[in-house]
């Protein structure tokens, strides 16, 4: 079977000469069609540089991106990103935010298919009450809920999320998984979550590949996820398979980091890792620039 996405031999660098960062490094990654495959990294370690090259909007310096057997030669509404920053448009409300989007994508859909398109979406998220208020008007979950109703109104084969809930309090990000599981079974799509959270990737994902520290962060060994769903978050608590995955995915977390420190390069100072719940690897909340995306 072709798979949707494949990166062979992947490598990407920024700069040249002295200054020159080797960011990737030999990425090989195949991902079936309606597969949930979660990537869990350090700070720094290059995720957000693979959600681009999955996205288009870099290119590999050797190897290759592909999508269906072709190369990515840029960004597609056949993917839809999730960014951790909410990328709203402050002066639109929650409607016109997602409305803008569905423009884009679907520009001969009639104003009523659209209008009952985005309500579904809207819904979806459970923001039906908040379907005229602005951005500002809203929590950081709420924000973060449009941000995800509109990459999905987009309806995209593929769905990329480059930390998307890392920003949230526990208790949103805990519903929010629940919803993007909810909608990416339903809808059967495919799925590659960045997650610097194990918890997180155990929960919703059909199989963990860890990346490993930069520079010239690669792949590490996969991790398949066998558990049923719907997975019961409390449930799985309780789950002996769960605890003896999350610690053997755990220890190689740290086992590679703790290897990259005694190579002793300061660049490249790992955060600390905590085998204890919650299965986050480094914390702490990092802010990328606004700046809006739609795919
Ligand atoms: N355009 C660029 N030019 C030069 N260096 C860059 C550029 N983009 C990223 N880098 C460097 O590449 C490395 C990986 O960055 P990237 O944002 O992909 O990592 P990340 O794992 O997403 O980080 P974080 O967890 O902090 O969001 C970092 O050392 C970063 O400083």
């Amino acid at each position: 079977m072709m798979a949707i996405i494949e990166l062979k031999n992947v490598s990407k660098s920024y700069g040249t000469g002295a200054s020159q960062v080797d960011v990737l490094s030999n990425i090989n990654l195949r991902v079936e069609e309606g597969e949930f495959v979660a990537i869990v990294g350090f700070s720094g370690s290059g995720k957000t540089t693979l959600i681009n090259l999955l996205n288009g909007l870099q290119f590999p310096d050797t190897g290759e991106v592909l999508l269906h057997g072709h190369p990515v030669t840029g960004p597609g509404p056949d993917r839809g990103v999730i960014f951790q920053n909410y990328s709203l448009l402050p002066w639109l409300s929650v409607y016109h935010n997602i409305k803008l989007a569905v423009d884009e994508v679907f520009p001969k859909m009639s104003s009523k298919e659209k209008e009952s398109h985005i309500k579904k979406y809207i819904g979806m998220v459970n923001l039906t009450p908040a379907i005229d208020k602005f951005p500002k008007e809203l929590s950081g979950g709420m924000r973060q809920r449009v941000s995800v109703a509109r990459a999905l109104a987009m309806n995209p084969e593929i769905l990329l999320m480059d930390e998307p809930l890392s920003a949230l309090d526990a208790l949103t990000r805990g519903s929010l998984q629940e919803e993007i599981i909810r909608i990416w079974s339903q809808d059967k799509k495919t799925a590659v979550l960045i997650t610097n959270d194990v918890d997180e990737g155990i929960l919703m994902a059909d199989r963990i590949i860890p990346l490993t520290p930069g520079p010239k962060a690669t792949l590490g060994p996969e991790f398949t996820i066998d558990i049923e769903r719907p997975r019961e978050p409390s449930a799985i608590n309780q789950n002996e398979y769960y605890k003896k995955l999350r610690n053997e995915i755990i220890e190689y977390l740290i086992e590679v980091g703790a290897n990259r420190k005694k190579s002793g390069d300061q660049r490249y100072i790992l955060p600390d890792l905590q085998p204890v719940m919650p299965g986050r690897i480094f914390p702490g909340i990092k802010r990328k620039s606004e700046k809006i995306k739609y795919f």
